[in-house]
C-alpha cells in the first residue's frame, strides 16, 4: 500500500492571488521527500486548480507514480498521450460541483470507454484507473472493460454521519476491494481521507495499491508542516504495509 498525495489544492491557494506561490511542483517533491510514493493530480476542465503548465512540469518533476486524474474528453485524452503519466484515473466530472461527488457509472460510459478510450490509451505504458463506487455492477464492468485498477471512492465512508453508516459503507469498500482483486484488477483509493478515518480504512479493507489524499492532508500542513504531515499520514498505512 502506497501513498499519493493529491497536490490539487495547493495550485488552489496560488490561483487565490495570482501568484506563483505556492508552487505545486515544490509541494510534490517535500511530499515525495518525506516518503510519499507519488503523486496526483485533477486537471479540471475549468482549470479551477492544476493548469496545464503544471502538468508539464509535474511530468519532470516527479520520481514515484504520476496519477493524472481527468474526465474523458478528447482534451485529456490526447493530453495524457503526450504527458505519459504512469497512470490515469478517469473520473465524473461537472463544472458544477466544488469535488468529485461519487464514481463512474459504468452502465453510462461502458460503450464510450470501450470503443474511444481504452482503445487509444491501452497499448501506451499508461495504467488505467477508473474511480468507482464500490457496487458489484460497476466493478463487473470494469474488469470487462479490462481496467488495470478502479480507484474506490472513500467520499461517502468518509462523510458519513452515524456509526452504522460509516460500517454499512466500509464493509461495501471492502467487498468492493475483494470483487476487484479477483477480477483481476488492482485497488486504489481515495477522496475525504483524513488523519481521524485513515487508520480504520486501511485497517479493513484489504489489497489496496494507491491510496490518494489531498485536501484534508494539505489542510493539515497549514498546521503541521507539509513533511510532518506526509509522515503522520505514512505512519498509519505503514502500521498495515508487511
Ligand atoms: C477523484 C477524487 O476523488 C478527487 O481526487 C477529486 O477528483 C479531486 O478533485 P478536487 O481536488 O477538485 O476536489
Ligand atoms: N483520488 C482522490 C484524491 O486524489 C484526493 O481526494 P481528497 O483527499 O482531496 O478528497
Amino acid at each position: 500500500m502506497q501513498l499519493l498525495v493529491n497536490i490539487d489544492h495547493v495550485a488552489t491557494l496560488r490561483n487565490a492571488r495570482g501568484e506563483g506561490y505556492p508552487s505545486p511542483v515544490e509541494a510534490a517533491k517535500v511530499c515525495e521527500e518525506a516518503g510519499a510514493s507519488g503523486i496526483v493530480f485533477h486537471l479540471r476542465k475549468d482549470r479551477r486548480h492544476i493548469r496545464d503548465e503544471d502538468v508539464y512540469a509535474l511530468k519532470k518533476a516527479v520520481t514515484g507514480t504520476l496519477d493524472f486524474e481527468m474526465a474523458a474528453t478528447h482534451e485529456m485524452i490526447n493530453m495524457c498521450l503526450e504527458v505519459k503519466p504512469e497512470l490515469i484515473t478517469l473520473v465524473p466530472e461537472s463544472r458544477e460541483e466544488l469535488t468529485t461527488e461519487g464514481g463512474l457509472n459504468m452502465s453510462t460510459h461502458f460503450d464510450d470507454f470501450e470503443q474511444r478510450v481504452f482503445p487509444k490509451v491501452q497499448g501506451s505504458g499508461i495504467e488505467i484507473s477508473l474511480f468507482l463506487d464500490p457496487n458489484p455492477e460497476d466493478i463487473d464492468l470494469a474488469g470487462k472493460l479490462g481496467s488495470d485498477a478502479i480507484e474506490l471512492h472513500t467520499g461517502t465512508y468518509a462523510n458519513a454521519q452515524t456509526e452504522i453508516a460509516r460500517t454499512h459503507e466500509l464493509e461495501r469498500l471492502k467487498e468492493g476491494a475483494e470483487q476487484a482483486h479477483d477480477l483481476g484488477m488492482k485497488v486504489n483509493a481515495g477522496h475525504g481521507l483524513n488523519l481521524d478515518n485513515l487508520d480504520e480504512f486501511v485497517s479493513t479493507v484489504p489489497h489496496l495499491n494507491d491510496v490518494s489524499i489531498g485536501h484534508a492532508l494539505i489542510s493539515t500542513s497549514l498546521f503541521k508542516g507539509l513533511h510532518n504531515t506526509v509522515e503522520s499520514f505514512l505512519e498509519i498505512m505503514n502500521k498495515y504495509n508487511h
